[in-house]
């Protein structure tokens, strides 16, 4: 069977603190798949090795059928980053920041093309942001910047894309459109994994979950791994809170 993702036995230490203990997840392609931890839990750590950011001790990861390196050179992993780790004053326009998405396209002489111009203003376009092309991408609002760096993957023509926190100090109008442009990314067969500790965005939006307490608690379809035992192994909290947070998203 073919796989986006195909990680197994992915152990990272940080010194002497283990973020990653033995994980291993196979995600197939055209889903839309929630990570789902505490802070601390693992969640970026995993994006990271996933991405070759971060080097695993041990572990063997291929993505979209190839091994993992190629699959970042060939330009098919997007990764839009949590809020915190981004640079918000670095002087870089919205066009600029979706333009990034094509240096894997622009050849030697690094000079955007018609064809990459094209490819930045359209993917402009289906985030709603071709009116704010020009802005400084610090003066955005939250919801904004997330769509700045998803039309960045798409500009990029990732396959597969990773976003963490998606939801992070982001508005119920912004979380709707980037839940809708996610949809639509599935319905062309792209992949999208996006890591929360916020249990209410995911049932409505997620084909499947992974659980994530520095090991994998749980994976699978949503109905069979939000169960009180699963979360309560999880997020350590009472599962009854928990559990009617996701009911009341349904
Ligand atoms: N660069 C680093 N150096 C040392 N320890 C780190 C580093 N990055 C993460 N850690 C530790 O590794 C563990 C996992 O962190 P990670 O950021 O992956 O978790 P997370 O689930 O993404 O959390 P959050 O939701 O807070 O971002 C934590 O104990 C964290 O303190």
């Amino acid at each position: 069977m073919n796989l986006a993702i195909s990680a197994h036995g992915v152990t990272v230490h940080y010194g002497e603190t283990l973020a990653l203990d033995d994980v291993s997840v196979d995600i197939a392609p055209g889903r839309i798949c929630g990570l789902l931890g505490m802070n601390g839990s693992g969640k970026s750590t995993l994006f990271k090795a996933l991405m070759g950011l971060v080097r695993p001790d041990t572990g063997d990861i291929r993505l979209l059928d190839r091994d993992q390196r190629q699959a970042r050179r060939d330009g098919l992993i997007a990764y839009v980053p949590q809020s915190e780790a981004v640079d918000w004053t670095f002087p870089v326009t919205v066009a600029d920041v979706v333009m990034m998405g094509r240096y894997g396209h622009l050849g030697l002489t690094r000079r955007p093309k018609q064809r990459d111009k094209a490819a930045v203003r359209a993917a402009l376009e289906r985030v709603g942001l071709t009116e704010l092309a020009g802005n400084p991408i610090g003066a955005l609002s939250g919801g904004q910047r997330k769509r700045a760096f998803v039309a960045r993957g798409i500009a990029q023509e990732a396959q597969l894309l990773f976003l963490d926190e998606p939801f992070a100090g982001v508005d119920k109008k912004s979380e709707a459109m980037i839940s809708d442009l996610l949809r639509a990314l599935r319905a062309e067969g792209r992949t999208v994994v996006i890591s929360t500790h916020d249990l209410a965005s995911v049932p409505a939006l997620c084909d499947e979950a992974v659980l994530l307490q520095q090991r994998v608690i749980a994976h699978g379809p949503l109905d069979e791994v939000l169960s009180p035992d699963t979360l309560a192994r999880t997020f350590g909290v009472d599962t009854a809170v928990a559990q009617s947070s996701t009911q009341e998203t349904r």
